[in-house]
């Protein structure tokens, strides 16, 4: 698996589009026929994707120093694809497009399938240390009552749905789940914020080949962007806005792991400070 380190905000103010794009952007996901994971050192959050033509096994590896991936770790998973499956220690959970799972610690075996290899399921999946175990809970995007952010008249009227959250499931830290931009609507986490007691990694996705966003980051007074293509995920440290203006409305997925799991803990920032 690939292991990135952190970035800090002195750093990351002299880093050009390539040394951004080389510390924050994960371009490679959503292979087929293969399981893909990045280790952050922020927190070590692991973001992942399983595209399974055959069956995928999640495996532990020598980043993890343990027996098996969810020895010490809690996951969440949510399929963007088409119909598959999650089976866990031998019990198997039907997963839908944009359905969601919450995989506790101490699951030996995590295997991913598709309904058909034609056309897969596309798994992304975030995980990050637990000392606790919780119990498995699936997750479908129609059982979640949405939260309406944003108008139209500020071109970010979107919907936003907390998967993995105190509302839904127990987790440790992890905190996941999916914002879906309204048509004619652009902008994604605006007006913007930090929060210092977490980090979280965005996934773009159902966008078009031609479709870009650029992803703001950076400190409020110095900020950075990074365009960002279908199906590319980025990686935003504690200290960054996360923000993001597209060409067309899109779907992103956030994921948060930290200090806390309170999903209210926002630094919020006044518009007229972004420089
Ligand atoms: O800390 C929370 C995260 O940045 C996202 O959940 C924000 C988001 O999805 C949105 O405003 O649409
Ligand atoms: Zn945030």
């Amino acid at each position: 698996m690939e292991v990135r380190y952190g970035i800090s905000p002195i750093e990351g103010k002299g880093l050009d589009t390539k040394g951004l794009r080389d510390n924050f952007l994960i371009d490679d996901l959503f292979r087929n026929g293969e399981l893909k994971l990045l280790y952050s050192h922020i927190d070590r959050i692991i973001v992942g994707s399983a595209v399974p033509v055959d069956s995928l096994e999640l495996p532990a590896g020598k980043e993890l120093g343990t027996s098996f991936f969810l020895e010490r770790r809690e996951l969440g998973i949510i399929n963007i694809g088409s119909k598959g499956y999650v089976t866990l220690d031998g019990v198997k959970y039907e997963m839908n497009n944009k359905d969601g799972l919450y995989v506790g610690k101490g699951v030996r075996e995590v295997c991913f399938e598709s309904d058909n290899s034609n056309n897969p399921a596309k798994f992304y999946l975030n995980s990050a240390p637990a000392h606790k175990e919780y119990p498995t809970v699936k997750i479908d995007m129609k059982y979640i009552t949405p939260q309406h952010l944003g108008s139209l008249a500020s071109s970010n009227e979107r919907k936003l749905y907390q998967y993995i959250h105190p509302n839904v499931c127990d987790s440790c830290q992890l905190v996941m789940g999916l914002t879906k931009l309204e048509p004619n609507n652009v902008w994604n986490t605006f007006p913007c914020h930090t929060h210092e007691r977490r980090m979280e990694v965005y996934l773009y996705f159902d966008m078009d080949e031609e479709g870009l966003v650029f992803h703001l980051m950076g400190e409020a007074d110095e900020t950075r962007h990074i365009v960002m293509r279908n199906e590319q995920a980025v990686i935003s440290p504690s200290w960054s806005i996360h923000s993001g203006v597209g060409n067309k409305n899109y779907t992103f997925i956030w994921g948060m792991v930290g200090e806390n799991i309170e999903f209210t803990d926002m630094d919020h920032i006044d518009n007229i400070k972004i420089k």
